[in-house]
């Protein structure tokens, strides 16, 4: 499999990439040929990089590239991982990185439709995620609108966790998390169809842990609200899960889910009145190299009114991104007048 990686002399790329070149990420019989982009004055970092990799010895490596030509990157790749942006700092919102960002997704965009392969799987990483992944989208038209997919697994095994270490379980014995709609602090984290794994058997984890007013409450703020906190403990933003989550999220994809609910930023097809189109985090399983939307959950009223908040934030999300697109468009005409 031919791998790119964006932004890869960043600190996600660097926690990923023995993910990826140690068959966790892609299954352990498959060799990868890497595809590192950065921009040009991160090339000497990612020299260094692509040095340790060899340091490492992975016996599925087979070659890394390095460049900053997304050209280069793009050409003949079957997945790409797109990290390359401007990463948030503290007080900001990551909608506040779209003027920054879409340009980038844009470009890119292009170039992926120009030279990846028709097949390639997409995830944008780079904030904001999911309309950096509609943008990216948009400028591809002859790659499937469905291989565009942004990542909400950190979401995903964060509220896991929050459960498991409330319950006192490993996060495995929890299952059926949603997180429904934007990577943004109006995310719902969902937990009304999950389960735990207890010595009774598995247990509905509303029956578990008998508190309404926590999982409505503090269980969702803390899970929305998690990279911020991490942000400002760290002064960056979360790194080492972030590539946890993004190799979750490509292995599921790629090789399957194995029956298990997991949360993925995918095109919404109209389900649960999700508009068409937006780049929306829904329950998903996967196989054989395809996701597919968890039909007939139950949408209670508190459920509706989350799910729909996120949704006008990704409508308004998609109408800036594609002001700025349009805007760039009429500025091009203008300019050939
Ligand atoms: N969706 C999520 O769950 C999630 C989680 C964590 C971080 N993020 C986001 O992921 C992105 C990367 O985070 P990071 O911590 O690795 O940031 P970082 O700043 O350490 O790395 C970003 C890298 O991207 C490169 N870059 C910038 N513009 C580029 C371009 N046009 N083409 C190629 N490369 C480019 C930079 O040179 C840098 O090396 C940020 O936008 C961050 O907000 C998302
Ligand atoms: O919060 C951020 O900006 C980084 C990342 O999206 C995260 O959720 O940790």
């Amino acid at each position: 499999m031919r791998v790119c990686v964006t932004g890869a002399a960043g600190q996600i790329g660097y926690a990923l990439l023995p993910h990826i070149c140690s068959g966790r990420t892609f299954g352990p019989s498959t060799k990868i040929i890497l595809h590192l982009l950065d921009i040009p004055r991160a090339q000497q970092a990612l020299m260094g990089v692509k040095m340790e990799l060899e340091d490492c010895g992975f016996d599925l490596l087979e070659e890394v590239v390095v460049t900053s030509d997304a050209n280069v990157a793009f050409t003949g790749i079957d997945a790409c991982i797109m990290l390359g942006a401007f990463p948030r700092g503290p007080g900001m919102e990551r909608k506040d990185l779209l003027a920054k960002n879409c340009n980038i997704f844009k470009e890119q965009g292009r170039l992926l439709n120009e030279v990846a392969s028709k097949n390639v799987k997409v995830v944008v990483v780079g904030n904001p995620a999911n309309t950096n992944a509609l943008v990216a989208q948009q400028c591809a038209p002859s790659i499937p609108k469905e291989n565009f997919t942004a990542l909400t697994r950190l979401d995903h095994n964060r509220a896991q966790s929050q459960i498991a270490m409330r319950l006192k379980v490993p996060s495995s014995a929890v299952e059926n998390c949603t997180i429904w709609g934007n990577h943004s602090s109006t995310q719902y984290p969902d937990v009304s169809n999950s389960v735990v794994a207890t010595a009774q058997g598995k247990q509905k984890v509303g029956d578990v842990i008998q508190n309404p007013g926590y999982l409505h409450g503090e269980f969702i703020k803390v899970v929305q609200q998690r990279g911020a906190a991490i942000i400002n403990a760290r002064k960056l933003s979360s790194a080492m899960s972030a590539a946890k989550a993004i190799s979750d999220h490509m292995h599921d994809w790629v090789v399957g889910s194995n029956g298990k609910t997991v949360s993925m930023a995918v095109p919404s097809d109209g389900s649960y009145g999700i508009e068409k189109g937006l780049i929306y985090s829904f329950p998903v399983v996967c196989s054989a190299g395809k996701y597919t939307i968890v039909q007939n959950l139950k949408v209670d009223q508190f459920s509706r009114k989350m799910m729909d908040e996120t949704m006008n934030e990704l409508k308004q999300e998609r109408d800036t991104a594609l002001a700025f697109l349009n805007k760039d468009a009429d500025t091009i005409a203008r300019s050939k007048l």
